[in-house]
């Protein structure tokens, strides 16, 4: 019997079907089919140059797909400009640092909380008529673990939880698909650990989908793994799968250096 939770994580709520990128006939993306589900995190994987950041371009609309078609939540997005593909919830961390350095960590949380609310036409007030949103950001501090920081300076927290920090100003525009762009680059293991843990607690009721290069913490976090190599998919599916396609061990698993 198929449980209702089951259910749950069954429900593609980013599907791309023959999506393709071409520049000057050169193929990038060459008809990727690619679905993405609720409360699962899911790692884009694949050499250097197999199409993995024109991927995210195109799913969060930063570029046009030449052909193919992209749904979210049900919606044929194909067309729709990034802000609004933004605005309904599909959203991408890690490109733009949406951190503030000399605010608080709560600030910069509360910062974030305005623009779904559409206040951000109040910036010009001082920060404490941001106190209305104190609760909300406290709860977003306690998802990810920053709650005892809430009033260090974000350009005082270490490297790993100002991406953490990262990630909670994310959350406050409150998304259905989180898009992650190599989470742990340039991090030591202890950040590596804590920042997984936070994915995957993020991952329990959003969709995360996340172009990851250091294949421990794919095959730790991930439950699907899509595999790209020049611009097209090779292989779909859980890392047993994948790790013991041979198409895949030559062409990426193999390689230590990544
Ligand atoms: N704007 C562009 N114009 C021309 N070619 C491009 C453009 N953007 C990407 N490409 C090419 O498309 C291919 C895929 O690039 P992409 O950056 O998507 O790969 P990637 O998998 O993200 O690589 P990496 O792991 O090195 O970041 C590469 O050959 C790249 O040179």
């Amino acid at each position: 019997m198929v449980t209702a939770s089951q259910n749950e994580t069954q429900r593609v709520v980013l599907s791309a079907r023959g999506l393709t990128r071409d520049f000057g006939g050169f193929k990038a993306v060459s008809n990727v089919d690619l679905d993405v589900h609720h409360a699962r995190v899911h790692a884009l994987i694949g050499p250097n140059g197999a199409g993995k950041t024109t991927v995210f371009n195109l799913l969060t609309k930063f570029l046009q797909p030449t052909s193919g078609k992209i749904e979210f939540l049900g919606t044929d997005i194909t067309k729709t400009s990034a802000s609004a593909v933004a605005r309904m919830g599909l959203i991408r961390s890690f490109q733009i640092s949406a951190v503030f350095p000399h605010l608080s960590v709560l600030d910069n949380v509360r910062v974030a909380l305005q623009r779904p609310n559409n206040l951000a036409i109040q910036f010009w007030q001082p920060v404490s008529a941001l106190d209305r949103l104190n609760d909300q950001a406290m709860a977003l501090l306690r998802e990810v673990g920053l709650e005892n920081a809430r009033h260090a300076l974000a350009s005082e927290l270490s490297y790993g939880r100002k991406r953490v920090l990262e990630i909670a100003t994310t959350l406050a525009l409150d998304p259905k698909v989180l898009l992650l762009d190599e989470p742990m680059a340039g991090m030591g293991g202890e950040d590596i650990a804590t920042v997984s843990n936070i994915i995957r607690r993020v991952g329990e009721n959003r969709a995360v989908l996340m172009v990851e290069h250091n294949l421990s913490v794919v095959s730790d976090l991930c439950s699907r793994i899509t595999v790209l190599q020049r611009g097209q998919i090779l292989a779909d599916g859980d890392y047993a799968t994948v790790s013991n396609d041979p198409r895949v061990r030559e062409a990426y698993m193999g390689r230590d250096d990544d």
